[in-house]
C-alpha cells in the first residue's frame, strides 16, 4: 500500500522544522522533596510549563496499550506510542492473552521446547520479577506449571534480578514465590525443577543496542556454563552478595547454584532454552549469542564448546532482522507509523540520542523495527553512551546530543526530527536523588539552547516525555526513606515552542489524552491532515 498525506486545509506549517523532544523519565509528579524534576533548578521548563501551549497526557496503562492503569508507563510502549499514532495491545497483554486461552501451549515452538525439555532440559532464563516492563513471574509460573503438566522433570530456571522495574532490593520476595512454586511441582510431579543461575540485570545478559557486548558474555557464561560465584540456593546468594558489595539488584553479580562443588544447571547438546522476556531491547543481544551458528561479539567456548540448543523468545523482538527465529507470541503489528507517512511524503528527517536511548528513538518510534525507512531521507545518529552507573555522570551525553541537534536544525536540510535526553530515566533508575536534580538541571539547560536553536530556524519544538521516573525518587514510611529507582504512573509534559505562533490554532486536548495523540499532532504542525484512524491531534485549528 502506499502512503500519503493530504496538506492541511488551514495550515501550512512553519518555515522551519518540527523537532521532538523527548525527557526520558520526566513525568509530572506533585512537587515536593523527592521530586527530582521540582526540586531543580529549571528556569526553562517551568516557563514551558506555565504557557498556554502546555497540557499534560497520559504515558502508562491503557493509554499505552498495557493491561491495567495499574502498569507504569515505559520507553518501549512510550515511544512506540509517539511513532504510531494509535494504541496497539502491547507484549505484556498479548502474552497474557496468549497464556490464558492456552494459545501458547498449541504453538509447535511450545510442542518442540516441550519435547526437548522431556527427553533433556528445559531452561527457562529471564527477568525475575512482576514489574511488567521486560517481564512477568505470573508469566513464568505458567510455562512452568505447563512444562512440568506435560512431563517435564528437569527445569532450570535462570533468574534476573530487577530492582529497577520493581523495589530496588525485592529479589528476596522474588525467589520466594519462585522456589514455592518449584517445590509444589517437585513433590506434585517428582520432577527436578530447581533455581540454576542469575544475576543483576545491569550486570548481566540485559544489554541493550550493543551498548555492551560483556555483559551478555559475562551471562551467557553464568547460564550457559556455569560461570560465577558458586552457592547452595538463590536466597543464600542474594544475601551473601548484599553483604559483600553493598549493591541492590540490578547491580549484583553473577552467581551459580552449585551441589557438591558442580553447577547444577549448565546448558547441555539437546536442552531447550525459552527466554521469557516480552520486550525486545534487552533481548535481542542474548537472543543471537544462543541461537546464532557463527557469533562473533565473543568467545562462547572459551570455557566449554557452545551446546547445541533449541532457542525460543516469548516474542520475536526483532522482526526484521528475525531474532530470535522461534518464539511463543506474535509481537504487536504496528503498521504505517508516522515516520512511513512522512517518509512517503518525502519529509527529511533527523533521530538522535545516545546509546542507551538510541533504539528507543529509532526502533521502538518506527513500531519495533530496525533500520531506517528511507535511507535518503532520514539520518539517524548515535552518541556512544559511557558504560557506568549514570549517577556517577548525570550529564550523560545529554549536551553532545544538543550540540548535534542544533547543527542539523541549523542545517536547514530537515523539515522534522526527534531526539531523547535520557537523563531524567537513566539516572532516575539509580535511585540517588542529587543525581537526578543535576540530570534535571543539565536537561534544562538543553532544552533553553534547543529553543534558541528553533527559533533562529523558525521551526517548532514539541517538549515532552515517554513516562515518568525522577518525578519521584523515593518514598517515605514512618520517616524511612526507601530510594524508588522504577518509573511512575505520572502524567508527562506536554508543550509547543513556536515562536511564529499567532494563534492559528488552539490546544483542546480530549479528556483521555494521551502519548498516541502527539503524532497526529506532529502531523498537524508539518502542514497535512493526519491519517483517519490515528488518535486525533490536539490542536484545533482557526
Ligand atoms: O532500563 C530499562 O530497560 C527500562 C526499565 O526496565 O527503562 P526504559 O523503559 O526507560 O528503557
Ligand atoms: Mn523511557
Ligand atoms: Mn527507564
Amino acid at each position: 500500500m502506499t502512503l500519503s498525506l493530504k496538506k492541511h486545509a488551514k495550515f501550512a506549517g512553519r518555515k522551519g522544522p518540527v523537532v521532538i523532544l523527548v525527557a526520558d523519565g520526566v513525568g509530572v509528579a506533585p512537587a515536593g522533596p523527592s521530586n527530582a524534576v521540582t526540586e531543580a533548578h529549571t528556569p526553562t521548563l517551568d516557563k514551558l510549563a506555565a504557557q498556554t501551549l502546555y497540557t499534560e497526557l497520559a504515558a502508562h496503562g491503557t493509554a499505552v496499550g498495557l493491561p491495567s492503569d495499574d502498569d507504569m508507563g515505559n520507553s518501549e510502549v512510550g515511544h512506540n506510542a509517539l511513532g504510531a499514532g494509535r494504541i496497539f495491545a502491547q507484549g505484556a497483554k498479548l502474552v497474557n492473552q496468549a497464556l490464558d486461552s492456552g494459545k501458547v501451549y498449541e504453538t509447535d515452538v511450545w510442542q518442540e521446547a516441550i519435547e526437548h525439555g522431556r527427553n533433556n532440559t528445559l531452561h527457562l532464563l529471564g527477568l525475575h520479577s512482576d514489574g511488567n516492563i521486560h517481564a512477568h513471574t505470573q508469566h513464568l509460573y505458567a510455562l512452568m506449571r505447563k512444562a512440568a503438566e506435560q512431563g517435564v522433570k528437569q527445569c532450570c530456571i535462570h533468574i534476573l534480578l530487577d530492582g529497577r522495574d520493581v523495589a530496588a532490593r525485592s529479589a528476596l520476595v522474588y525467589i520466594e514465590q519462585t522456589e514455592a512454586l518449584i517445590n509444589e511441582l517437585n513433590a506434585q510431579y517428582d520432577s527436578n525443577f530447581r533455581i540454576a543461575s542469575g544475576g543483576g540485570r545491569m550486570e548481566i545478559t540485559m544489554d541493550r543496542y550493543e551498548a555492551d557486548w560483556d555483559m551478555v558474555r559475562r551471562g551467557y557464561h553464568c547460564h550457559t556454563h556455569g560461570i560465577g560465584q558458586t552457592f547452595g540456593c538463590a536466597a543464600d546468594a542474594v544475601e551473601a552478595m548484599y553483604e559483600a558489595t553493598g549493591k541492590d539488584d540490578q547491580y549484583l553479580p553473577a552467581f551459580v547454584i552449585a551441589k557438591d562443588g558442580e553447577p547444577v544447571g549448565r546448558m547441555q547438546d539437546g536442552d531447550a532454552v525459552i527466554l521469557f522476556n516480552f520486550r525486545g531491547d534487552r533481548a535481542i543481544e542474548i537472543s543471537l549469542a544462543y541461537e546464532r551458528d557463527h557469533f562473533d561479539k565473543f568467545d562462547r567456548d572459551e570455557h566449554r564448546p557452545h551446546p547445541s540448543l533449541y532457542y525460543a523468545g516469548m516474542l520475536q523482538y526483532d522482526g526484521d532482522e528475525f531474532i530470535p527465529a522461534r518464539y511463543l507470541v506474535n509481537p504487536p503489528n504496528i503498521d504505517r507509523t508516522m515516520g512511513e507517512y512522512l517518509c512517503a511524503e518525502g519529509v527529511k528527517l533527523f533521530a538522535i540520542s545516545e546509546t542507551q536511548k538510541y533504539g528507543h528513538v529509532t526502533f521502538f518510534w518506527n513500531g519495533n523495527r530496525s533500520g531506517y525507512i528511507d535511507k535518503d531521507l532520514e539520518t539517524y545518529i548515535e552518541i556512544p553512551s559511557d558504560n557506568i552507573e549514570f549517577n556517577q555522570a548525570p550529564a550523560m551525553k545529554a549536551r553532545e546530543i544538543t550540540e548535534k541537534t542544533i547543527a542539523l536544525i541549523e542545517s536547514g536540510e530537515y523539515q522534522f526530527g526527534r531526539l531523547n535526553l535520557a537523563n531524567g530515566d537513566m539516572v532516575g533508575h539509580t535511585g540517588d536523588l542529587a543525581a537526578a536534580i543535576e540530570a534535571m538541571e543539565v536537561v534544562d539547560e538543553c532544552v533553553a539552547k534547543l529553543i534558541d536553536a528553533i527559533e533562529a530556524a523558525g521551526g517548532i519544538l514539541l517538549y515532552t516525555a515517554d513516562h515518568g521516573n525522577a518525578d519521584i525518587m523515593y518514598t517515605e514510611k514512618n520517616g524511612i526513606r526507601t530510594p524508588k529507582t522504577s518509573h511512575t504512573l505520572s502524567p508527562v509534559p506536554f508543550a509547543i515552542v513556536d515562536p511564529n505562533y499567532n494563534g492559528e490554532y488552539q490546544l483542546t486536548p480530549p479528556p483521555d489524552a494521551g502519548l498516541t495523540h502527539i503524532a497526529a499532532t506532529t502531523i498537524n504542525l508539518l502542514g497535512f491532515e493526519a491519517p483517519d484512524d490515528y488518535q486525533p491531534s490536539l490542536l484545533t485549528f482557526k
